[in-house]
């Protein structure tokens, strides 16, 4: 078992053997002591430490300056405040300044301080674990995002389809995919093409609600000349192009029933006849067929044949709608702002808190598509930095008080939610020295331009919390995604 690294803080040389000799036969728990807040600083550059005990009226370092150094610095180590005054203020201070995990009153209980640092041994591993897990995922997602890179978004639900999408591409069998309008079905098959074995041959994509419907068996099967009227030369058709590679029909249930009858026998054979041709041809095609419309229902409908469903259907991917993917919507948004910023010459930097609240409100009806022709619109009606929520709402024509609400719902749920990105607790109230340190940056004398003051706030914050990217990105009100990009603009 990994021994536990546990510090002890305090000027007494009288208090810490009390405490030494209370923690020292805790298993796997190795304890060490320092006089003071700069030695404690020293021993942790020196070695990792899991948890400190520090006593709070300690002379030049005081234990709340102890802890929001560690809190900066090391900010997975679980801080312990030792005191004879745990009224309100001291530990709303302790709280917001050193994000103290707990305080223990002078003069302690032996029994109780000895259940106190066994909570807080757990509550460490919990943490190692989570980091452990957080690392694991990020390099499993870099590895995958090189081969899914039409999709963006990590929300659960799209785990799961990429989930899907990686193990079935290899496989010859069919798939049918399932999802509303726009919420990338043709990506998906796209994705499962890339990542098979014939990403070398074609992707052949047939929309069959775009086509005529009699058209549509040429366009599947070709044509040999003379076969219709305007069958002026003889014609390939996507089941050819489509040899060694994927063939994608999306829309499958506006496709014609007799048509329908057609594509199941070649499936069933890989054999076809072009229209006007008695000749049969044979290929070796992969399936990928798609529809918006529920299956079954459109079986029941007559809309879809039964046999040629449960021919297609080998693997099935049903993709979210936009709504159901946590906060997809921001990170996709964020990707199409810079695309089109870059193709319309815009300077866009990103979206104000209050549009990311409302991207991750809103309900896209029209999924992906929509967000992405509403940010296209928006960059052609707006000059940046920053994107609004009032400006998307005047796009997509809400009455106000619908935007108001979509706006500010969550803000003030995210006031009262604890974070998930740290163990420990988050601020209730403003920190006075960070807001000092802010304005202290500042020179009275002149005005920078704004680019330079943002990116003075941002090191600002990144300094403050300990290189902690996340941290920064949410006491300055945006993404970390938005930070990393600015932090990628200045490279
Ligand atoms: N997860 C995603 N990340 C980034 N872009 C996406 C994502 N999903 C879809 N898109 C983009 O959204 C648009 C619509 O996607 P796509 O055409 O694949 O949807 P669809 O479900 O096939 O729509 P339809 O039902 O209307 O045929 C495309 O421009 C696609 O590149």
């Amino acid at each position: 078992m990994t021994k536990i690294h546990l510090l002890l803080v305090d000027d007494e040389q009288a208090i810490l053997n009390s405490l030494m000799r209370t923690l020292r036969n805790l298993p796997s728990v190795k304890v060490s002591t320092a006089g003071n807040g700069q030695e404690a600083i020293d021993k942790m550059e020196q070695e990792p430490v899991d948890i400190v005990i520090t006593d709070l009226t300690m002379p030049v370092m005081n234990g709340h300056e102890l802890c929001a150094q560690i809190a900066n610095r090391f900010p997975d180590t679980i801080r312990i405040m030792l005191t004879a005054h745990a009224d309100l203020d001291n530990v709303l201070e302790g709280i917001n300044k050193g994000r103290v995990w707990s305080y223990l009153q002078k003069p302690w209980d032996n029994h109780a301080l000895r259940i106190l640092v066994e909570q807080a041994i757990q509550a460490r591993e919990l943490i190692s674990e989570r980091t452990l897990l957080r690392k694991t995922l990020a390099r499993y997602e870099r590895r995958r995002r090189k081969n899914l890179d039409g999709f963006i978004g990590d929300s659960i639900a799209m785990q799961m389809v990429y989930s899907i999408i990686e193990r079935s591409a290899p496989s010859r069998a069919s798939v049918f995919i399932t999802g509303e309008s726009g919420t990338g079905k043709e990506v998906a098959a796209q994705a499962l093409h890339n990542l098979s074995q014939r990403k070398l041959d074609p992707f052949i994509a047939l929309n069959c609600a775009a086509i005529p419907s009699e058209l549509m068996e040429s366009e599947i099967f070709g044509h040999v000349k003379g076969a219709f009227s305007g069958a002026v030369s003889n014609r390939d058709g996507a089941a050819t192009l489509a040899d060694g590679g994927t063939l994608f029909l999306d829309e499958l249930g506006e496709m014609d029933m007799t048509l329908q009858a057609k594509i199941l026998r070649f499936i069933q054979t890989g054999t076809f006849q072009k229209v006007g041709s008695g000749k049969t041809e044979k290929v070796d095609v992969r399936f990928v067929c798609a529809t918006n419309r529920e299956p079954l229902e459109a079986i029941r409908e007559k809309k879809l044949r039964e046999d040629l469903y449960y021919r297609l259907n080998v693997i099935s991917i049903d993709l979210p709608p936009l709504r159901e993917r946590d906060n997809d919507a921001v990170q996709i948004a964020n990707q199409f702002l810079q695309q089109f910023a870059a193709s319309e010459e815009k300077e866009f930097v990103g979206f104000s808190s209050d549009a990311e609240v409302f991207l991750s409100q809103y309900s896209w009806p029209g999924n992906v598509r929509q967000l992405q022709n509403l940010i296209h619109s928006c960059v052609i009606m707006n000059e940046g930095p920053l994107l609004t929520s009032k400006q998307l709402g005047e796009q997509l024509r809400l009455p106000s008080d619908q935007l108001n609400q979509l706006s500010v719902a969550r803000r003030s749920s995210i006031a009262t939610q604890p974070s998930t990105d740290s163990a420990q607790p988050e601020a209730v109230i403003p920190m006075p020295d960070t807001m000092d340190a802010r304005l202290a940056g500042y020179d009275s004398d002149k005005v920078e331009p704004l680019a330079v003051t943002e990116r003075k706030a941002i090191e600002h914050a990144i300094a403050f919390y300990g290189d902690n990217v996340v941290q920064a990105a949410g006491a300055l009100g945006v993404s970390p995604s938005t930070l990393y990009r600015k932090i990628q603009s200045w490279q």
